[in-house]
């Protein structure tokens, strides 16, 4: 593929304390990456390291080819979707989603038509006036994906943001995140996606990365990960390890 990569972790150092991390990763343009491994490993500190709310001790962060390394979140071309965390509880639905492309909220006539647009997109229409705490879980992060879309990055991040919704309403929501990204105009969007859920991953992703410890130990095409070929750590973790093996 010759356009750059979505995202790339080259030589990444960082440590907390308690252990040292070290990535390299390279994701393509508009492929699908999940991150799964067992608590602690990692997963969540790779993606703040891209997203940069963890500033790497040595290495460099490129996203879309741009070195990120040394510039704030706000300032990477990616989104990010978290479970919790992800409207303003004083803004109404319009407003929580605007600020996805008029940060000072500040919306011309032609912003107003394409939030509209985003949350047609998610189901959401008729919901502008509404306060995140007069809906349910899942129609928050709904809004909270209508945001994300709505900034067009080639890059989104996802930590676990439908965990709390239920299994049926998880598929949905990222069924429907499926389709947005796919119909994305530059292409569609890549996504890293931290799962507990080796299913959600089965369903969506391209590739899976296994971490262990502070390090990717494998990484290739979801079924071969997931299947743990040849890396019994990867089984233990599934639970699919045979006895005695
Ligand atoms: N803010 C922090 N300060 C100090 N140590 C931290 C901090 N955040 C995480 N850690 C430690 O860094 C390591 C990696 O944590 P991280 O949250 O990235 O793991 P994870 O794979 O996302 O885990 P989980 O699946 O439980 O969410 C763990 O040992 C954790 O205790």
């Amino acid at each position: 593929m010759s356009a750059a990569p979505a995202l790339r972790l080259d030589g990444v150092r960082f440590a907390y304390e308690a252990m040292r991390m070290r990535f390299d990763l390279v994701v393509e343009p508009g492929e699908w990456l999940a991150l799964i491994g067992p608590s602690g490993a990692g997963k969540s500190t790779l993606l703040d390291l891209a997203a940069g709310f963890a500033e790497p001790d040595a290495g460099r962060v490129l996203v879309a080819g741009v070195d990120v390394t040394s510039r704030p979140p706000a300032e990477r071309p990616l989104s990010i979707l978290f479970q919790d965390n992800n409207l303003f509880p004083h803004l109404d639905v319009f407003r929580n989603v605007a600020l996805g492309i008029a940060p000072g909220l500040r919306v011309s006539p032609a912003d107003r038509t394409r939030v509209a647009a985003a949350l047609d997109a998610v189901g959401l229409a008729g919901f502008e006036k509404r306060r995140p705490a007069e809906m349910s879980g899942g129609e928050r992060q709904r809004v909270a994906l209508a945001r994300a879309f709505l900034r067009d990055r080639p890059l989104l991040l996802l930590d676990e943001p439908f965990a709390a919704l239920g299994p049926a309403l998880r598929q949905e929501m990222l069924e429907l995140l499926q389709r947005l990204r796919a119909e994305r105009q530059g292409g569609p969007a890549a996504v890293v996606m931290v799962t507990h859920h080796p299913e959600d991953a089965a369903e969506h992703a391209d590739r899976v990365a296994f971490l262990e410890a502070g390090e990717i130990v494998a990484v290739g095409p979801t079924r071969d990960v997931l299947t743990g070929q040849g890396e019994p750590r990867i089984a233990a973790y599934l639970g699919t390890a045979k006895p005695g093996t």
